[in-house]
């Protein structure tokens, strides 16, 4: 088992993706806790101190040392993790990903509480403008996000019905 999920902030890939590793016995690995080991300091601080290209080009690294590291793994992406550096045909290529579509409506309650904690959301003054940096982050991400062969969208994204739709995907790939 060799599974990515991708989606927006907030969309539940760590909490699912913990799930899913326990329910498939593999290992869980979290890009963004990885990236933070690496460097030994929080994502905010690396947006802040060298900037978003940076981040990317670390992100990017990290995610290749952990799928060397890993042949079977269940992986959480940082929410921007597939849009840069070609890493979306990486994860098409080495494994099987699932896209975790939520409505920016829902994405915005879900992160409300903790948009200090994610940079390219913090910026966002009030509710209104949290929701439209999600409707716009969304709409670029979306051709990315898009080809992922499996999605789930709430009230679907629970680890019984993830796991019906990727063992039906499995026995018929
Ligand atoms: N299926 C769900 N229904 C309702 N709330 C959820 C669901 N999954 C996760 N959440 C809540 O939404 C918030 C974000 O979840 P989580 O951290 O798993 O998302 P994420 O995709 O890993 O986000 P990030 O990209 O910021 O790491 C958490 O508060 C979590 O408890
Ligand atoms: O959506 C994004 O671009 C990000 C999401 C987080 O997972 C982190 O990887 C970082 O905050 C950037
Ligand atoms: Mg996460």
């Amino acid at each position: 088992m060799r599974l990515y999920l991708i989606g927006m902030p907030g969309a539940g890939k760590t909490t699912l993706g913990r799930a899913l590793a326990v329910a498939y016995e593999v290992p869980f690995v979290d890009l963004d806790e990885e990236i933070v080991r690496h460097e030994g300091r929080t994502v905010v601080d690396i947006f802040q101190n060298e900037g978003e290209a940076y981040f990317r080009e670390r992100e990017a690294a990290v995610l290749r040392l952990v799928l060397k590291r890993y042949p079977r793994l269940v992986l959480a992406t940082g929410g921007g993790t597939p849009c840069f550096h070609n890493s979306l045909d990486l994860l098409l290529e080495t494994g099987l990903t699932l896209y975790l579509a939520v409505s920016t409506t829902e994405l915005l309650r879900r992160v409300m509480r903790a948009a200090a904690t994610r940079p390219l959301l913090a910026p966002a003054r009030d509710e209104a403008a949290l929701l439209l940096r999600l409707d716009e982050t969304l709409r670029a991400r979306q051709e990315f996000y898009e080809r992922a062969p499996l999605r789930c969208s709430p009230p679907a994204c629970t680890l019984p019905a993830v796991r019906e739709l990727i063992d039906r995907f499995r026995t018929t790939a």
